[in-house]
């Protein structure tokens, strides 16, 4: 579990200090007041780029510009994440350096963003980042699957760019690029699977949302890239492999892909999903971020919510902008209020509401 989080210059925070308990974080206060850059540097204690995708150097703050740090501490474990100026984001944990893909082995941290409205009805790719985040937060190691995989196909387009002939080069590539992919595909099999056996019974005020891969790749991918040389050649590229899988929601009692549903109903499936990728880590650390949730829920289905993160068995961080929000949610919940102050961000927490 998250106990403490402080964040040194890092976007509108030049020194903020928050502490956890098993309790729900409500964080409140004005727009742009910096709530969701306390999320952000939550999500950056997990491999990738946080839930932002921002570049090390964004999240600098710009006064000062001197780099950004970001510590926290678990019941076992203290990790720190930091950047300098002009440099990649580096990881300490416990006080030596570390891989980012190690950081998925302490916390696992999921998200709902607003910037996910869009999920179902954007391109693919968005999809397959979050197919990839779900599926890294049952199986820590495929972050290193897909590194593999990115490395061997980086290696295949440049030998394709560069029109080469020599069809001994990509023979050694494509296997490594075929061992990858049957790892992320069984990866992601997993982690759809124990999501949704977490949907099934549970007893949820959100609808249930199935997930599917749509275009998973043909079966023994070596011999198609084998194939396939030619077309890529044309193309400057591999096209065919886990890097090109599409993924599909289904609101199950309507049987509607969700592309189709109301922006309510998509936003509720989302909700459900992220909900379900909680209970189905149970025993694991969890962390679950809920970017401005509650405000776009009516009264009835915020009280729903409150009451499914309560019994969850994980930590829950969210934001919005008014206090009243979190009405129904009353003492069971932690508060911090952000404001800015000359373009400071101050935390501060508050007594239950
Ligand atoms: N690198 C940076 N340096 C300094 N300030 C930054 C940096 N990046 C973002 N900010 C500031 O952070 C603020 C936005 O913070 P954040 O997104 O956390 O707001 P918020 O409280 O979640 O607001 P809203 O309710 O509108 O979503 C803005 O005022 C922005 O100018």
């Amino acid at each position: 579990m998250l106990r403490e989080l402080t964040l040194l210059q890092f976007r509108s925070h030049r020194r903020s200090h928050l502490t956890f308990d098993g309790r729900p974080v409500a964080i409140y206060g004005p727009n742009g007041a910096g709530k969701t850059n306390i999320l952000e540097a939550i999500s950056l204690l997990s491999p990738g780029r946080g839930l932002r995708r921002a570049s090390a150097e964004e999240l600098m703050r710009r006064a000062e510009a001197v780099g950004w740090k970001i510590r926290a501490e678990t019941e076992l474990h203290e990790m720190e994440t930091s950047a300098l100026p002009g440099a990649s984001r580096e990881v300490l944990i416990d006080g030596k350096a570390a891989p980012q893909v190690a950081l998925g082995r302490i916390l696992r941290v999921l998200w709902l963003v607003p910037a996910m409205d869009r999920l179902w009805i954007e391109g693919a790719e968005g999809r397959r980042r979050y197919l990839d985040r779900i599926t890294l937060s049952f199986v820590p190691a495929h972050a290193e699957a897909v590194l593999a995989y990115e490395k061997a196909m980086r290696e295949r387009n440049r030998l394709l760019k560069d029109q080469v002939s020599d069809q001994r080069w990509y023979h050694a590539l494509e296997g490594q690029m075929a061992e990858a992919a049957a790892q992320i595909a069984a990866n992601r099999a997993e982690a759809l699977a124990r999501i949704t056996a977490a949907q099934d019974g549970a007893s949820t005020a959100f609808p249930a949302a199935h997930l599917a891969i749509v275009n998973g790749g043909p079966e023994d991918l070596a011999a198609a890239l084998a194939e396939g040389r030619r077309r890529d050649m044309a193309a400057g590229r591999t096209l065919e492999g886990p890097h090109r899988v599409d993924l599909e929601a289904i609101y199950a009692e309507k049987d509607v892909p969700a592309a189709l549903c109301s922006t309510g109903e998509q936003k509720a499936l989302l909700i459900s999903l992220v909900l379900a990728n909680a209970r189905a880590l149970a025993g694991e650390p969890v962390v679950v971020l809920l970017d401005e949730v509650a405000a776009h829920l009516d009264a009835g289905r915020r009280a729903a919510l409150y009451d499914e993160i309560c019994t969850l068995p994980a930590q829950v961080v969210m934001t919005g902008t008014g206090a009243e929000l979190y009405d129904s949610l009353g003492p069971r919940g932690r508060y911090y209020e952000v404001v800015e102050h000359e373009g400071v961000s101050q935390v501060n927490e508050r007594s239950a509401l």
